[in-house]
């Protein structure tokens, strides 16, 4: 064997070294999974995530090929996310609830941690119609905007383990609903009236909340919705006074309390 040859044959052996490595990183991903399971201990440690990390960039120190280390390492803890949340959710997890009830940061924040696909359904209307809203509605109507989520969310059931955050109407129409819950867990948030208007009073980006910045309004809207959001939803989660950490693990824990009940 020539020095080319054996240098390739080395090379072989480091790939099978950092395959049995990940095999096994991703077998004890698992135990970690069911041991928090058993002992009933919060999934998302965004704390020890961080520990976790740090860990690895102290190790790997200056070495000569530290930045290569660390994009493949990356990527590594990106798929143990995913082993994780294919897991957890083999359903697409659907957000609904009032304007500003914080459906864009639960789906950014559950998205961070289980590295599943968000689709926002206004953003993804907007974009395809090349159209804001308001105009969609100004110059076809609301029923036409609505057609446009019920196609989305039929569309939406080619796809598992994606979160759909949806605009602030889409669970007010039955059919809408009907088609959420063909592949989906429907996640309703709330939020007092008074923590709605401090969430939303500096942005002019909610064209049904312009002008209306006020108590009043919010809670008359809310109240006229109220029925059907919660005929829609699966699990309520009340996010009032609450971080994003303890929403999400809230979200999880509701949504694994049902499957438990569906087994
Ligand atoms: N639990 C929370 N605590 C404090 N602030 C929050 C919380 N959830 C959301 N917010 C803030 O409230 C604002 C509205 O949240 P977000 O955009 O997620 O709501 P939304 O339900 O997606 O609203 P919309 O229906 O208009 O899209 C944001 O500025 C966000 O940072
Ligand atoms: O609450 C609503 O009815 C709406 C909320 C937004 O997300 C948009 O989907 C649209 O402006 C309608
Ligand atoms: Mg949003």
């Amino acid at each position: 064997m020539n020095d080319l040859e054996l240098y390739r044959e080395q090379l072989a052996m480091c790939d099978e070294k950092l395959m049995d490595a990940l095999a096994e990183r991703y077998a004890i991903v698992e135990k970690i999974m069911a041991y928090k399971e058993e002992y009933g201990m919060p999934i998302l440690q965004p704390k020890q995530e961080e520990k976790q990390k740090r860990r690895f960039e102290d190790k790997l120190g200056h070495n000569t090929y530290k930045d290569e280390i660390y994009d493949v390492y990356k990527s590594i803890l990106l798929n143990s996310k995913r082993i994780q949340s294919r897991k957890l959710f083999s359903y697409n997890i659907v957000l609904i609830g009032f304007m500003g009830a914080g459906k864009s940061t639960v789906s950014e924040y559950l998205s961070a941690m289980f590295a599943m696909d968000v689709v926002e359904m206004d953003q993804e209307i907007v974009a395809r119609e090349e159209m804001s809203i308001p105009d969609i509605f100004d110059t076809y109507g609301e029923e036409y905007f609505r057609n446009l989520e019920t196609k989305l969310l039929i569309e939406m059931q080619e796809r598992k383990n994606t979160i759909v955050s949806c605009g602030g109407g889409a669970a007010l129409r039955a059919e809408n609903v009907k088609e959420m819950k063909k592949n989906g867990r429907v996640v309703l948030l709330t939020a007092h009236p008074e923590t709605i208007l401090e969430r939303v009073k500096d942005s002019e980006d909610r064209p049904l909340l312009n002008g209306n910045k006020n108590v009043e309004f919010i809670d008359n809207l809310m109240e006229s919705r109220r029925e059907k959001y919660e005929a829609a939803a699966d699990i309520v989660v009340h996010t009032d006074k609450k971080d994003i950490n303890t929403i999400c693990e809230e979200i999880i824990q509701k949504l694994s309390e049902m499957d438990e009940k569906t087994v």
